[in-house]
């Protein structure tokens, strides 16, 4: 085991004190010091710049983000002191306050202590921290069908939602293997976007909205060799991931036939490319809603043209670069983008976030 720490933490120190620049005699003498730190109590702490500097490369390392060109600018919040639970919960309120940023989205990370000895002091159970809950009812789900599982584990601690389409679940957090406590968001810390298109009337009488500001708070943040399973990262939305897949989908919101019975497309036939044409409507529906609330977003042309960038920089910097094609390409019109037309080499590479169990699973 510490064997396998100590390589680790070699590997990051080396190529982290090279990247920020420092002298040969730093690197070794911090060497020394993990070295060291590991002998006696079996881990070793991170300084800040070495947490920011980690931070920024595991995204920069995360190989199905189409976002990395933004990697060097990602605002690392240090939250590793935070022991009692209502110190945790204000953090991750302060995260979606500094995040959302009233609509110009800020990049951030809220890092939570680490796993020592394979303990994680700090369990955050959602999968976002902005998320809506998913019912299963008489007449069908209602909500997200995503959520259902974590919603019924938030009703099985006490939460009861509204029971409307779009609930905003409560924030559950578990401190060392104790009793989760949860705690539902103030509604004024939700900055949400009602989705209306520039021409045509997509829904009826169905009003549909999402929520501004992603915040994945389920992955494993691994930086050279220690590991952080709670530590929230936000960007902004691409539009397509909206327009294609949580509204689209039929195992998430379902829209398309709605919008093409509002639209008078003939939905007999698959040749009429109804399902094509709703779903371009609804992308252009997310797009124009979130810019006119001036809430952050991307398309997915210029996502594409951003990660081309990206692709130049990391060629110049002489870094290999690694990606998931899978993922990479976008789920509407993929082969207009070039990311559709190369191959990316799927390598995974330290530091970088990795799915863990869900805790209440
Ligand atoms: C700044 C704007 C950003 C945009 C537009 C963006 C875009 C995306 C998109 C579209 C995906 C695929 C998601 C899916 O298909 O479900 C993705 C995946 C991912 N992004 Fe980014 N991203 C951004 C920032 C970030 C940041 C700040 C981090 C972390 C510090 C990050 C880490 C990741 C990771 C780890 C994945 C893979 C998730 C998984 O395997 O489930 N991204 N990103
Ligand atoms: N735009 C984003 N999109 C995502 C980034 C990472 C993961 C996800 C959601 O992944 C889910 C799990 C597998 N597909 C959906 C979405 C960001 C979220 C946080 C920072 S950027």
């Amino acid at each position: 085991m510490n064997n396998a720490l100590h390589h680790a933490a070699e590997q990051f120190i080396q190529t982290c004190y090279q990247e920020l620049g420092k002298p040969a005699t730093e690197t070794q003498a911090r060497l020394k010091e993990v070295k060291r730190h590991i002998d006696r109590f079996g881990y070793y702490e991170h300084t800040d710049e070495e947490l920011a500097h980690g931070a920024k490369v595991a995204w920069r390392n995360a190989n199905r983000c189409i976002g990395r060109l933004f990697w060097n600018r990602l605002n690392v919040i240090d939250a590793r002191h935070l022991q009692k639970e209502a110190d945790v919960f204000q953090a991750l309120l302060n995260h979606i306050e500094i995040g959302t940023n009233g609509g110009e989205i800020i990049p951030t990370i809220t890092i939570f202590q680490p796993e020592i000895n394979q303990v994680a002091p700090v369990r955050i159970w959602n999968h976002q921290l902005i998320r809506y809950a998913g019912y299963d009812t008489p007449s069908g789900i209602v909500g997200d069908p995503s959520s259902l599982t974590f919603t019924r584990a938030c009703q099985s601690l006490g939460w009861r939602g509204a029971g409307t389409h779009f609930d905003p679940l409560p924030l559950v957090v578990q401190l060392n293997g104790q009793t989760p406590r949860w705690l539902q968001i103030p509604r004024e810390l939700i900055l949400e976007v009602p989705i209306l298109h520039p021409l045509h009337d997509l829904f009826g009488e169905l009003e549909v909205k999402w929520y501004a500001v992603p915040i994945i708070a389920d992955m494993r943040l691994e930086i050279g060799g220690i590991n952080y399973p709670a530590a929230p990262f936000n960007g902004w939305y691409m539009g397509t991931e909206i327009g294609a897949r949580n509204l689209a989908d039929e195992a998430r919101y379902n829209l398309l036939p709605r919008i093409a019975a509002n639209l008078g497309l003939d939905t007999r036939s698959h040749a009429s490319l109804w399902k094509d044409r709703a779903l371009v409507e609804l992308n252009i529906a997310v797009l124009h809603s979130f810019k006119r609330h001036g809430v952050t977003i991307v398309d997915h042309h210029t996502a594409a043209q951003q990660f081309k960038a990206f692709e130049k920089n990391e060629e110049k910097a002489g870094r290999d670069l690694t990606g998931d094609w899978t993922w990479l390409i976008p789920p509407l019109s993929p082969a207009t983008t070039h990311i559709f037309h190369r191959t990316y080499e799927n390598a995974i590479v330290s530091p970088n976030f990795f799915y863990q169990q869900p805790p209440y699973l």
